[in-house]
């Protein structure tokens, strides 16, 4: 249990049990909060029940200070407008991947918005329903905050309070700046990953098994659900029309290179689209995008029950601060390998140190 004093006043009331509104009730009942639930879905809000992420809402209960609507994007602005109804003095916020689409509609149905604050934290997991649900999704992870120039002070901090109760590093955006940046970051690899992973449906089993960490890395999110995806996108296409429409000219430059790799100049063309690609991921804030923050040093471990922990003793017992960790083991092989990054002053002692150890490094 987290002991510290929630900066959230009165019940927060959540609309759509599932994977995001069951995270945001689980966060916040471990800050003490009252967390009232409903979903279109019994089951899913007696799930969302079970896991601990708040109680069902009954006739009778007080009205919520903060709505949060957390149901899928093409029935937030439904949502929205029904809360601001129902509870008239509740500030109400929607957790949805796109911005615009829900504000404009909600603008053309002439609802009263002065008490809407639309939101959007930047985390999410492949997989939806309160099964899938973290306390702590939302750690350090940015929270976009779409006002209006006559938001309220008071409506805006309650929905501040709730993310940052959840860990959450808030950042502000007009719905447009939202949906571009989001087309980037998050839509347009969702399409590149999950049309990636498709070349595999129809591949040979024995390319298949070579597969490895870089395969994965770009595929991870493919896994995603796609009826959640086909709303996002469809609400966000205009962005992310012309992003892939930029992308597509990338991809024709870069085979057109690629065909005659020994025309003059050919070889500096791809050499210079991949190095773009590296002063990209460069960008990505973060542990794992920012190649130039830590140094990864990976520790080969044989196959056997202990030795990953072993090895955390004795980084331990080395004074060495892992600032990340990933391990790598593919079935049926005997030696698996531990990505650990490290600050790029501690690297050398590092790998020195546990060689001395035994350890082997590469
Ligand atoms: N899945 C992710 O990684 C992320 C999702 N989001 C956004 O969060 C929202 C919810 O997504 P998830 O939690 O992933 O979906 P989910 O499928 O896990 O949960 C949505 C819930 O809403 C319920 N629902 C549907 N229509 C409803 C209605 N009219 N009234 C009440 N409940 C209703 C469903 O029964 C379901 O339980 C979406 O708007 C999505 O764009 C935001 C960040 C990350
Ligand atoms: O897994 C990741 O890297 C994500 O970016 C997840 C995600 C999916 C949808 C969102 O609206 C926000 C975050």
């Amino acid at each position: 249990m987290n002991e510290l004093e929630s900066r959230v006043r009165g019940t927060v009331h959540i609309v759509g049990a599932g994977l995001l509104g069951a995270s945001v009730g689980l966060g916040l009942r471990e800050r003490g909060v009252d967390v009232t639930l409903e979903d279109l879905s019994p089951t899913a809000v007696a799930l969302a029940a079970d896991y601990g992420a708040g109680r069902i809402r009954e006739a009778g209960d007080p009205e919520p200070s903060v709505v949060v609507v957390a149901t899928p994007p093409d029935v937030v602005a439904d949502a929205v407008e029904r809360a601001l109804a129902e509870f008239p003095d509740a500030v109400v916020t929607d957790v949805a991947s796109v911005k615009l689409a829900p504000y404009l509609e909600l603008v053309r149905r002439g609802a009263p918005l002065k008490n809407y604050v639309g939101s959007h934290p930047m985390a999410g997991r492949e997989r939806g329903g309160a099964i899938m649900a973290r306390a702590d999704l939302f750690t350090a992870r940015p929270w976009v905050i779409c006002r209006d120039r006559d938001t309220p002070a008071e409506a805006l901090s309650l929905v501040e309070a709730i993310a940052l109760d959840l860990g959450g590093v808030l950042t502000e955006m007009t719905p447009e700046e939202h949906d571009r940046s989001v087309g980037l970051v998050s839509h347009l690899p969702q399409v590149v990953s999950s049309l990636l992973a498709a070349r595999l449906v129809s591949a040979e089993e024995q390319a298949i098994a070579l597969a490895g960490a870089g395969l994965r890395d770009t595929t991870r999110i493919a896994a995603s659900d796609p009826e959640l995806w086909v709303q996002i996108l469809g609400a966000n296409r205009e962005p992310v029309v012309a992003l892939l429409e930029q992308f597509s000219a990338d991809v024709a430059a870069f085979t057109a290179a690629l065909r005659d790799a020994d025309a003059p100049g050919a070889k500096r063309r791809v050499a210079d689209l991949l190095a773009a690609g590296g002063r990209g991921v460069g960008r990505i804030p973060g542990k794992h995008g920012s190649s130039e923050r830590f140094i990864t040093i990976t520790v080969l471990i044989d196959d056997t029950p202990g030795e990953l922990g072993r090895l955390l003793t004795e980084l331990g017992e080395l004074g060495i601060n892992m600032e990340d960790l990933r391990l790598e083991h593919s079935p049926g092989a005997q030696i698996g390998f531990a990505e650990i990054a490290v600050l790029p002053e501690a690297a050398e002692r590092a790998v020195a140190d546990l060689t001395e150890r035994g350890w082997r490094t590469l």
